[in-house]
């Protein structure tokens, strides 16, 4: 076997000592089944007790999907490997079916480790893909989630809180992965929508088949590098972060914060922003920059990314605009609710609705002992989630208040939903501020702190 393709080297960052099961997610192309053969000869060399599930999304999109489930099935059995096909059913969206197919696919592939007692997915992305995710945001312009995106993908990235999707095979080429399945006499089936060019990647993809032109590598290298500086700067912003405080609904950010060395505060600065609004993208960098351009210099309120910032002299203070806040809805557990509240629901009154406390409320409850002016605290205290029956207000939603044992775990809206391994101290850092949930540890042999 080419050296490369070891799977001892593919797999030597990573660390599953403490797994009794992984999960290879296997659409049957020919990355994600080099995946499925390399990971079971690399346990059976290393883990023979380690159980390996193959799992296979039947999105029901084309006609054939559900055979080529079946196929891969099959080709599971041959190498006795345990299976599962996870059907996505119920209504498919008329538009933005591929970006609903992947978050359906990875919500489905995360109830299949759920289901198998695990909370690693392994995936087959490849360095092909990881150069055409490069290109895709460099061509798309930076303006949306800035340069931080050229890193590409992590080599492990939290989703949803709680399952590692997992890629040993980020470094490898795609051809080198045919090579060996070719070596071993297996063969693969290949997805229409792979080459289909009305969507963006088989495009980019299509652009760099065969071109050996250097492309590739310097789009990788690209990833490596602005991989590099991401780390560094997500240290230092979780450094700053560390340094101020929160109440619930309410940051407060030290005067000190406008001395900070400004990229790194910027971006901590756009990544408070994101979390204090419930907003899933970070605010424009150019914004956020302006912003910190006034800090020390005056007194101020602006809003950005629907959060209010209110720089006075003794902090800056950062909290949920009033406007916009979500309708009445009954209570769902595990609902987020406004994008920076998970709800937790055991038994609601028949009845009752989650709506935001409001300013009439608010003004009733107790400010004492805190360290922000009274009108912040009672402004961001009116955004918080309450449950209520017909006009009463039943009380506020907190981690620790919760009324009729309905509960509101704080999230970072930025990394609810994919945390990349690239993000982990600042997120970890934030997780400590609001008082959320901090990420699970990495499955990485060397941890240490966000190298991820
Ligand atoms: N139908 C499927 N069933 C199981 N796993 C799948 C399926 N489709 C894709 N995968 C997994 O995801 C990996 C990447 O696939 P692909 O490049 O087609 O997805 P993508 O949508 O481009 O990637 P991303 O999910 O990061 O956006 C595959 O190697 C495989 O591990």
């Amino acid at each position: 076997m080419r050296a490369d393709l070891d799977p001892l080297r593919l797999y030597s960052t990573f660390d599953f000592a403490e797994h009794r099961t992984l999960v290879a997610a296997v659409s049957g192309g020919s990355d994600s089944l080099a995946l499925l053969f390399l990971t079971k000869s690399w346990l059976d060399r290393i883990a023979p007790d380690t159980k390996l599930v193959a799992v296979t999304v039947d999105h029901g999109l084309r006609p054939g999907s559900a055979a080529e489930a079946e196929e891969v099935a099959k080709i599971a059995a041959r190498h006795r490997v345990a299976h599962r096909t996870m059907t996505w059913t119920g209504e498919k969206p008329k538009t933005g079916v591929p970006a609903a197919a992947r978050l359906a696919r990875y919500r489905l592939l995360a109830e299949a480790a759920r289901l198998e007692g695990t909370d690693v997915i392994l995936t087959g992305h490849t360095a092909d893909d990881q150069a055409e995710t490069v290109l895709m945001r460099s061509q798309r312009g930076t303006s949306d989630d800035d340069a931080r995106g050229l890193a590409g993908m992590a080599p492990v990235t939290l989703f949803d809180g709680a399952t590692w999707i997992v890629r040993p095979l980020l470094g490898t080429r795609r051809r080198a992965l045919r090579d060996y399945l070719r070596g071993i006499g297996e063969s693969w089936l290949d997805d229409p929508t792979n080459v289909n060019q009305l969507f963006e990647r088989p495009r980019v993809r299509a652009a760099l088949t065969g071109a050996e032109d250097g492309r590739v590598e310097t789009a990788l290298d690209m990833a490596a590098q602005v991989g590099e500086e991401r780390l560094r700067l997500g240290d230092g912003a979780a450094a700053l972060i560390r340094a101020h405080a929160s109440l619930p609904g309410l940051i407060r950010l030290d005067p000190t914060f406008a001395g900070a060395e400004t990229t790194t505060a910027v971006y901590a600065l756009r990544i408070l922003l994101g979390v204090a609004g419930g907003t899933p993208h970070l605010p424009d960098a150019a914004r956020a920059a302006a912003l910190f351009g006034r800090f020390g210099r005056e007194f101020f309120c602006a809003t950005l990314s629907r959060t209010a910032l209110d720089a006075r002299r003794d902090g800056i203070f950062l909290r949920r605009e009033a406007r916009n806040l979500p309708a009445p809805l009954t209570p769902a557990d595990n609902a987020a609710w406004d994008g920076r509240f998970r709800l937790r629901v055991e038994r609601p009154p028949s009845d009752a609705l989650v709506a935001p406390l409001g300013s009439t409320q608010a003004k009733k409850a107790g400010i004492e002992g805190v360290n922000a002016p009274a009108s912040l605290i009672r402004a961001a205290q009116a955004t918080l989630p309450a449950l209520w029956r017909g006009g009463e207000c039943l009380g506020v939603l907190t981690a620790k208040s919760e009324p009729y044992g309905v509960s509101a775990m704080p999230i970072a809206a930025p990394w609810a939903l994919f945390l990349p391994g690239f993000d982990l101290a600042p997120a970890t850092a934030i997780a400590e501020l609001i008082f959320a949930e901090t990420p699970p540890a990495p499955p990485l042999r060397s941890h240490i702190g966000s190298k991820a």
